[in-house]
């Protein structure tokens, strides 16, 4: 098996190459060159600087040699027993593994580590074969009073790998990056069996041979793995269409301190309540999972991908609405606001974007949303439900913006991620947040979730941007995607965020938004969890993860409030 490559301490994508930028033909060219010019084209600089109050300023992050661990706290004894479980080479404590498995790449995590920050380091790193030596390393944890926390890709948006424990216990990191590897395919039945360490890209590549995908494309897609996508109940691109990740799975191998579950044999089930549905975005709170098995699906024959405007967010809001009514949602479906819109447009740069501009300005939709959507399948099936959906959005004030914008979106869907890593470099506070609502509510949701971001991080002369999108469209409601971008308060980042963060979650969830729809828990939604599910809700959690997990060692720090 190939070599994954491994993601950068400070920020996104492989180390050394974490400088993006987006060439004018719309290709993500990673490069040397750490300009901010390179980065966003002038009109864009201008746009942000003249929105956000922002003075662009270089910021770089500390030189990763200069990032302070804490001394490793391992008891001898324990690691001697580690090593003859799991060998020498699989029980490492050195800097480098301990400081490439520290948290994840929330806004948060990345300012820690910027700054030099990494007192959540594990003491050590793991790396078990299979499920048997899973199974027994942590029932080793358990009896020792080890804390371990999986570690998949090591892209948790929501402070999922947090390496500290409330009792100051030692914490170890199980990487699963070992257990990549393909189990077998089930062709007649469109099953995958495959290592939880597995990363898409691989997966597609495995897949491909027997002209079979998954189709699961988060933008974390390059280096998030399948049993992180089933621990945070994670949603790609195409999940309107496809369907989240919990949908597509249909079995899993689940390791825990007091033995092993294995969940889900047959197509459908009415053998009592769904315990493979408990597994599914646990978190890591209960075990690691082992194995996954998934749905797959034939590869589309044809993708199909264009752009469409409406003259504001509330009409393209009701055109999904009515598209939804009549199961007519394509598979991609990406509605932005006026504000995500005119800044998109003003990012992309180029001659394109201008005459894109312009065309919406003259048919009175220049304040107006861009709606990108995309159908995958048979062609005369997309044929047929292209032409069906088409003829409602044009009914509802939709007019055709070409397939250009489609194919420009999908080209840059990776792209964000390394962009970021440039505006944190130049003064900027960038993060994202996400909830989902009935339609009757998605409004409400939406005024709710942007004002108390406005209110909370503007300051004299300064306001932040606050651009959303619906990301994932479902019968009954929809997904909200927001990006916010501010001028970032030198001296105190994380709390700017943090109070921010809080304002938005108290909003959404009074409005009738949940805590999360892909990003799941962590540690950063920890203590909002009992008003998704009540009191009693929690207290059913505290019961299962007492009896796979008496001593508490699995991530303690994430998903059920402290
Ligand atoms: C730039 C960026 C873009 C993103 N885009 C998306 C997106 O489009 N859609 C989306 O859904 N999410 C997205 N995310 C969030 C993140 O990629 C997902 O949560 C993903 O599912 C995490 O997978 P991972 O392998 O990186 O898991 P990790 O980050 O390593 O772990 C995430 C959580 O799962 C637990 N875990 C991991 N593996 C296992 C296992 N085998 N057994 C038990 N527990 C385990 C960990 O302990 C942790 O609590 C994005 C994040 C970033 C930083």
């Amino acid at each position: 098996m190939a070599e994954q490559p491994e993601l950068t301490v400070q920020g996104w994508g492989p180390p050394g190459t974490r400088v993006a930028h987006v060439a004018e033909g719309g290709s993500l060219e990673l490069t040397a060159d750490a300009a901010l010019k390179r980065t966003l084209p002038k009109p864009a600089r201008k746009h942000l600087a003249r929105e956000l109050g922002w003075t662009p300023r270089h910021t770089p992050p500390v030189p990763v040699e200069q990032i302070e661990l804490p001394p490793g706290r391992l008891p001898g004894p324990v690691r001697a027993e580690l090593v003859a479980l799991l060998g020498v080479e699989n029980v490492r404590d050195d800097r480098e593994s301990r400081l490439r498995r520290t948290g994840g790449k929330s806004y948060l995590d990345l300012v820690r580590r910027r700054s030099g920050d990494a007192s959540d380091a594990p003491d050590a790193v793991l790396t078990p074969a299979d499920t048997a030596q899973t199974a027994a390393l942590l029932e080793l944890c358990s009896r020792h009073g080890v804390v371990v926390v999986p570690f998949g890709g090591g892209t948790s948006a929501v402070g999922g790998l947090s390496g500290t424990d409330v009792d100051d216990r030692p914490v170890v990191v199980v990487d699963l990056s070992r257990m990549a590897g393909l189990v077998s395919v089930d062709v007649p039945s469109s099953l995958v069996t495959a290592g939880p360490g597995m990363r898409g890209p691989a997966l597609e590549d495995a897949l491909a041979e027997h002209d079979l995908t998954l189709g699961h494309l988060p933008q974390s897609w390059e280096f998030a793995t399948l049993g992180g996508y089933a621990a945070t109940r994670s949603a790609g691109q195409a999940s309107t269409g496809v369907g989240r990740f919990d949908d597509l799975v249909e079995g899993l191998t689940l390791a825990t301190p007091t033995g092993v579950l294995q969940l889900g044999h047959a197509p459908a089930s009415a053998a009592g309540p769904d315990l493979l549905g408990l597994a599914v975005g646990s978190e890591g709170t209960l075990g690691v999972i082992t194995e996954v098995t998934l749905r797959v699906r034939p590869r589309p024959r044809t993708e199909q991908y264009e752009g469409w405007s409406f003259r504001s967010w509330a009409a393209g809001l009701a055109a999904l609405q009515r598209l939804a009514r009549h199961d007519l949602l394509p598979d991609v479906v990406r509605l932005s606001d006026p504000d995500e819109t005119r800044a998109n447009l003003l990012l992309s740069g180029g001659a394109g974007a201008r005459a894109l501009r312009g065309a919406l300005r003259s048919r009175g939709h220049g304040a107006g949303c861009l709606l990108v959507v995309g159908w995958q399948g048979l062609p005369t099936i997309v044929r047929a439900r292209q032409r069906a959906a088409t003829s409602l959005l044009r009914e509802d004030g939709g007019k055709r913006a070409g397939t250009r914008v489609g194919e420009a979106w999908e080209r840059h869907r990776f792209a964000g991620p390394y962009l970021r890593d440039r505006l944190l470099d130049h003064g900027l506070l960038v993060e994202t947040l996400e909830t989902a609502a009935t339609w009757s509510a998605l409004p409400a949701v939406y005024d709710a979730t942007r004002r108390a971001l406005r209110e909370a991080l503007a300051t004299p002369g300064r306001k932040p941007l606050v651009m959303t999108h619906v990301s994932h469209g479902y019968a009954t409601g929809a997904s909200l995607y927001l990006t916010v971008l501010a001028d970032r308060d030198d001296d105190l980042p994380l709390q700017q965020w943090l109070t921010a963060k809080r304002a938005a979650t108290d909003a959404l969830l009074a409005a009738g938004g949940t805590l999360t729809h892909h990003h799941a828990v962590g540690a950063d939604h920890r203590p909002w969890l009992d008003r998704e599910v009540g009191a009693r809700g929690v207290d059913v959690l505290r019961a299962v993860k007492a009896t796979l997990d008496p001593e508490g060692i699995c991530n303690p720090g994430v998903l059920l409030p402290s």
